[in-house]
Order: structure tokens, then C-alpha cells, then sequence
């Protein structure tokens, strides 16, 4: 269980105060799959900082499986838009990185890594640097880096906002895919209604307001299968939520 529990927020910026959460309460069963989607500057990052151990609360709580979190986990990846790639470094060599600074010891490392290329279809791209990639590749690359090193609290902030439509739908393949696979929870923050509801099967939707509070939750009964994109539980799922944040835009 991952918990975030009476947590207060506040931000200092010109001596002023921004309170961001008030009281705010989440609760993340262990492999659940849960997006947090909600207008510009609601507290999304912050949700996901708390979580990453990156940001202390004012008040409350932050807990993972009873104990506190006080920094960052070693369990815990995140995933950023930025790909956060070296770019001195190819692809084999920006993947090793993660386990090189754990000690893995090489043998072990050298497996891991072969079967994580050839799960990400980067095999073929190994020798090549991020430069020569396209976006998508290299988003692929930063997520096998963290695969590598076995998280059990996969965070992600947008991780596909700058990739093209199509490039964007096969990487959410790919992260249904291992979400499915088993054994991980994952926290998703995306701007897109249909990411959230083709990935997400609890929706949490962020109010327009300072502090931000859950407007709604959506229980995404019917995800988990790539045709999910085409029935008509999808689109009815996506309406909900359209109108769930045009109505709190206006309020
Ligand atoms: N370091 C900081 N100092 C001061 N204010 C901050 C800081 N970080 C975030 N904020 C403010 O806190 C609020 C929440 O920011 P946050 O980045 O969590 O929102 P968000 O929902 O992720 O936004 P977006 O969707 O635009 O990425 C915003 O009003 C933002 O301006």
C-alpha cells in the first residue's frame, strides 16, 4: 500500500505562501495502475514528488507499505518527459548505468541487460547514441534503464507528451505491457484523456483549485487489452472525464 496521508504542501515563492494540498489524502493499492489527470499547476508533479521521496510534506504523511518515506527509494523509478540520457554514452552504456551504480556484479548486469534490449527492441540500436534515436526510442531506452533495476513504484511525469501520435500509442502499448506483466504499481501523469483511460485503471481527477482536492475517481473496469482503445467503454470512460474537467474548469 502506498499512501499519501493528511498531507499539507506549501511552496515559498517571493515570501509568499502557495498551498498546493491541504489535508490531502491518496491511497495506492500494490499494483494498481493510477493516473492523476487535472488542469495546468493543480499538484500533479508534486503528487508525484511526494511520492519519489524528492519533496518532504508541510504536514502529514508519505508512506510505502507502512514505512515512511524520507527520501528516495531504491524500489522507486521515475520517469520524466525530458529522457534524462547521457549523451557521452550509447545505448548499452546509458542502460548499464543504472546497474553500475548499484555494484551488480557483471555477469548478472550483462544478462539483465540483454533480455531488457531485446524486451524494448533496442537491440539493434545498442551502439547507437541518444542523438541518433528518435524520441520514442529514447524514451525507450530511459525506461529499460529503470527496468533494469526492477522497481516496484514505476512514477511517471508525462513520459510521452512530446512524441508523435503513433510513436505515443505503440509506447503506451509498451507500458500496458509491463504494467501487466505483473509484480509493479505504477503512477502516471498525462495531459491526455485517452493515455489516462487506456492506462490507468483507477482515473483521479484533480480539481482547478489552490489547494487541489479529487474531484472524481474512476474505476477503469474495463482496461488491460490493447483493442480497449476501440469499444465503446472507452469512449464512454473518456466523456466522463472530458466532462468531469470542463466542469471543473468552469467552477
Ligand atoms: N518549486 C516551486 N516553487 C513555487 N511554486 C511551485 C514550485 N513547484 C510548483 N509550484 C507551483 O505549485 C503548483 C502545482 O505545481 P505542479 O507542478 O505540481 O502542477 P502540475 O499539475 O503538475 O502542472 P502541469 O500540468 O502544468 O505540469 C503550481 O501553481 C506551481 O506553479
Amino acid at each position: 500500500m502506498i499512501e499519501i496521508a493528511d498531507c499539507t504542501l506549501d511552496y515559498q515563492q517571493d515570501k509568499k505562501r502557495i498551498r498546493v494540498l491541504d489535508q490531502f489524502d491518496l491511497r495506492i493499492n500494490r499494483g494498481e495502475s493510477v493516473v492523476l489527470i487535472g488542469p495546468s499547476g493543480c499538484g500533479k508533479s508534486t503528487l508525484l514528488y511526494l511520492l519519489a521521496g524528492l519533496l518532504r510534506p508541510t504536514a502529514g504523511r508519505v508512506m510505502i507499505e507502512g514505512a515512511d518515506v524520507a527520501g528516495p527509494r531504491r524500489q522507486t523509478g521515475f520517469i520524466l518527459q525530458e529522457y534524462g540520457l547521457f549523451p557521452w554514452l550509447n545505448v548499452e552504456e546509458n542502460i548499464r548505468l543504472g546497474l553500475k551504480i548499484r555494484h551488480e556484479a557483471l555477469p548478472a548486469a550483462r544478462e539483465t541487460i540483454e533480455r531488457i534490449l531485446a524486451e524494448m527492441g533496442l537491440a539493434q540500436y545498442r551502439k547507437h547514441y541518444p542523438s541518433q534515436l528518435s524520441g520514442g526510442q529514447r524514451q525507450r531506452v530511459a525506461l529499460a534503464r529503470i527496468l533494469t533495476l526492477r522497481p516496484d513504484l514505476l512514477l511517471m511525469d508525462e513520459p510521452l507528451s512530446s512524441l508523435d501520435a503513433l510513436t505515443r500509442e505503440r509506447l503506451q502499448n509498451l507500458l500496458l505491457d509491463i504494467w501487466k506483466k505483473g509484480d509493479i504499481t505504477t503512477v502516471l501523469v498525462t495531459h491526455s484523456i485517452e493515455e489516462a483511460v487506456f492506462l490507468g485503471n483507477r482515473i483521479i481527477v484533480l480539481a482547478n483549485k489552490q489547494p487541489t482536492f479529487i474531484l472524481n475517481e474512476i474505476a477503469n473496469l474495463g482496461m488491460g487489452s490493447r483493442t480497449y482503445r476501440n469499444t465503446e467503454d472507452f469512449f464512454k470512460t473518456t466523456n466522463q472525464i472530458r466532462a468531469l474537467l470542463e466542469g471543473g474548469a468552469e467552477s
